[in-house]
């Protein structure tokens, strides 16, 4: 069996310069069961691009019970860890990140969730049983949120869950384990980056360390919270919407010698690799341009895996803007007139929805 895990000392790892701001300054909340819900997180997704959720309906005790299992897993020695790893890129990982050489004060397991692979993994069975019963329910939510972002749009409710959420899609489940580190401070824990998939869905235990940077490039801590679930937009999100939503940065710093360990639980869905990315036909109504050049999910990840985690990696496939009229022309006939997305508003400071 092959493991994921690397020759690195903390020495290997980057440091963080952490913001001073208040956290959760601009992390918008939505309520899952409110009725505007719909509207409130398509604006959370238009200004930031991610949001806490309450009132998900994923009881307590999935999550509880997951926590204290991946616990004693991570609890065990490195040799019984490594004996249950199995073939990169899924399985247990230490300190490295992908295959480009990140480094990062973690570890974790990352699987592929449906089909029975959580099952059919090496896994102790008890930890095993406690994955997919919460997968199972956070990928419901994932569902049911993909569904209000249609809807928030003006979209069919479907039209982005069935991207995502079909036989033979690409959905993982990943567990990270960050160690409280010794002898340093603002040690990464898991370095800058977007999720290159449709959406992610985050719950940690009450150690903080997840930031996010907002659309004018400061970072924000986010308080942790284990009775919310955090929504992520990933990159193919962006796509799909045509940049109406953004993938959020985000980052992870390590805990301080002498904390608790910070664990959480990240559902990825992504589309089947066949599938086909690009801005909905709907949402390019009115002539509006299409920022980025179409393609599957199976092209995005494969070059996406090629990629450094810190790396742009929608860049390759951005359409160059194509050549506005100019405004005081006394001809204005719109025949090349380019017409963009809507901008995105400015993040709302404090807004809970
Ligand atoms: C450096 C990398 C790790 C990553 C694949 C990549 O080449 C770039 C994207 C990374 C990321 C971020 C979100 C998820 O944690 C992840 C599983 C994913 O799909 O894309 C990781 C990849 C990974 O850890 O293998
Ligand atoms: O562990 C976290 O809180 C976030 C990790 C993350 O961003 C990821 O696994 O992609
Ligand atoms: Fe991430």
């Amino acid at each position: 069996m092959v493991a994921i895990t690397v020759p690195c000392t903390i020495d290997h790892i980057p440091r963080v310069k952490c913001p001073k701001g208040t956290a959760n300054a601009t992390v918008p909340t939505v309520d899952l069961s409110a009725p505007g819900a719909a509207a409130a997180v398509a604006d959370a997704c238009r200004a930031v691009g991610f949001f806490r959720a309450t009132n998900h309906g994923v009881p307590a005790a999935l999550a509880d019970a997951l926590e204290a299992r991946a616990g004693a897993f991570f609890a065990m020695p490195l040799a019984d860890k490594l004996e249950h790893a199995s073939a990169r890129p899924l399985g247990y990982g230490s300190k490295s990140i992908g295959s480009n050489g990140d480094v990062g004060w973690l570890e974790y397991l990352l699987l592929a969730v449906g089909s029975g692979s959580v099952q059919a993994s090496s896994l102790p069975q008890s930890l095993r049983a406690a994955l997919e019963e919460y997968t199972a329910a956070v990928r419901e939510v994932g569902g049911r949120v993909l569904e209000l972002m249609a809807e928030g749009l003006g979209l069919d409710r479907g039209a982005l869950r069935r991207m995502v959420q079909v036989a033979g899609s690409d959905e993982l489940v990943r567990v990270n384990h960050y160690p409280a580190c010794p002898l340093a401070s603002g040690v990464t824990g898991f370095g800058e980056h977007t999720d290159p998939q449709v959406v992610s869905v985050l719950r940690s235990n009450r150690t903080g360390g997840l930031q996010i940077m907002l659309r004018d490039g400061r970072w924000v801590p986010v308080a942790p919270d284990p009775t919310s679930l955090f929504i992520n937009v990933g990159d193919s999100l962006q796509v799909l919407t045509n940049g109406r939503f953004r993938s959020v940065k985000h980052r992870v710093v390590a805990p301080d010698a002498g904390k608790h360990s910070r664990l959480s639980v990240i559902y990825f869905g992504g589309p089947a690799p066949s599938q086909r990315i690009g801005p909905l036909p709907e949402l390019l109504r009115d002539g509006e341009q299409s920022l980025y050049r179409d393609f599957t999910w199976g092209e995005y990840k494969k070059a996406a895996y090629k990629t450094r985690l810190g790396d742009n990696r929608l860049a390759p496939f951005e359409l160059p803007a194509a050549v506005m009229e100019p405004s005081n022309s006394d001809h204005h006939c719109g025949t090349n007139a380019a017409v963009r997305p809507p901008p995105p508003p400015p993040p709302h400071v404090g807004q809970v929805y």
